[in-house]
C-alpha cells in the first residue's frame, strides 16, 4: 500500500497538548530504524518541525560513540534542547533498542518526568544494518527507513525492517537518477515484500514525502487515543 498525502491531516483534529487534561496517558512511542546514513536524523527533524505546534515531542537519539545525532537535532533547533536526549549505544546499536533497552527506557522516563505533559517521543536508533528492530517494550510503533543511494536491490533482499515495519520509508528518491536505481521496482519490490503494510517513498532533504509520515503518526496517535475512550 502506497500511502498518498490526500486524507485530511490527522493532526489537526489531534487537541493541541496544552488543551488537554493532565493526569495523561504515557507518550505515544514511535521508533526510527535503517542503515547508516538512510535519512533517520533529517526525518525525525523534519518530523518536528512538522508536528510540534500540534504535539508535545521529544526525541531520544543513539549514537554508537558520539551524540551527533542529538547535536545536529540541537544545531537545528528542531525542538527546545530540554526535549532531545542522546543514548551512547558502543559497538551495538542494535542491542540497545532489542535486547537490552534499558538505556533508552531511562532516557524516556527522564523525558517525562522532565517535561511532563508529552504525546509523542520519537526514538531514533544508531545506524545499523538491515535486521536491526526495536524491542516492543521500547516502542509501539516503528519505522524503517532505507535509501535509494543503498542499491535498488535492498526491498527485494528483505530483512525483518524492511518486511515487518510498521512503515517503510524509501528516501533520497532525488538520487535515483544519478545512482541509476528504478524507483518503480524498489516500489513494487516494497509493497509485495509487505502486503497490506504501508511504504513511501520521500526526498527529506527536498521536504518531498514527510506529510505522508506526519499524518500516518497522527493517525497512531488518534488510535491510541480511541483505544483509551
Ligand atoms: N540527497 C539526499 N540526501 C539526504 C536526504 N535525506 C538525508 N540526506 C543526507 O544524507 C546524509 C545522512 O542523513 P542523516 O539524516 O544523518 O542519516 P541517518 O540515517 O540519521 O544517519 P546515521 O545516524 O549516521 O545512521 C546527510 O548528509 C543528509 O543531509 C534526501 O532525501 N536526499
Amino acid at each position: 500500500m502506497h500511502l498518498h498525502h490526500t486524507d485530511p491531516v490527522i493532526s489537526d483534529i489531534i487537541p493541541p497538548a496544552a488543551s488537554r487534561s493532565d493526569g495523561r496517558p504515557r507518550p505515544l512511542r514511535i521508533g526510527l530504524g535503517g542503515p547508516v546514513g538512510s535519512g533517520k536524523t533529517a526525518t525525525v527533524a523534519a518530523l518536528c518541525r512538522r508536528l510540534r505546534d500540534t504535539l508535545s515531542i521529544a526525541v531520544v537519539t543513539n549514537d554508537i560513540y558520539t551524540r551527533e545525532d542529538a547535536e545536529a537535532l540541537l544545531r537545528q533547533a528542531v525542538l527546545p534542547p530540554e526535549r532531545i536526549t542522546a543514548v551512547e549505544t558502543g559497538a551495538c546499536p542494535h542491542t540497545a533498542i532489542r535486547d537490552d533497552i534499558s538505556a533508552n527506557l531511562e532516557a524516556v522516563e527522564d523525558l517525562q518526568e522532565r517535561i511532563g505533559s508529552l504525546d509523542l517521543i520519537l526514538i531514533e536508533s544508531g545506524g545499523d544494518n538491515l535486521t536491526a528492530t526495536f524491542s516492543k517494550g521500547l516502542v509501539d510503533h516503528q519505522i524503517f527507513l532505507i535509501d535509494v543511494a543503498g542499491g535498488d536491490d535492498i526491498p527485494r533482499k528483505g530483512g525483518p525492517g524492511v518486511t515487518t515495519a510498521d512503515l517503510l520509508v524509501i528516501n533520497k528518491t532525488d538520487l535515483a537518477p544519478h545512482v541509476g536505481a528504478d524507483l518503480d521496482a524498489m516500489e513494487r519490490d516494497a509493497e509485495s515484500a509487505r502486503g497490506s503494510l504501508p511504504v513511501v517513498l520521500t526526498s527529506v532533504r527536498a521536504d518531498h514525502g514527510i506529510d505522508p509520515i506526519a499524518d500516518w503518526v497522527c493517525r497512531r496517535l488518534a488510535e491510541q487515543a480511541t483505544a483509551r475512550a
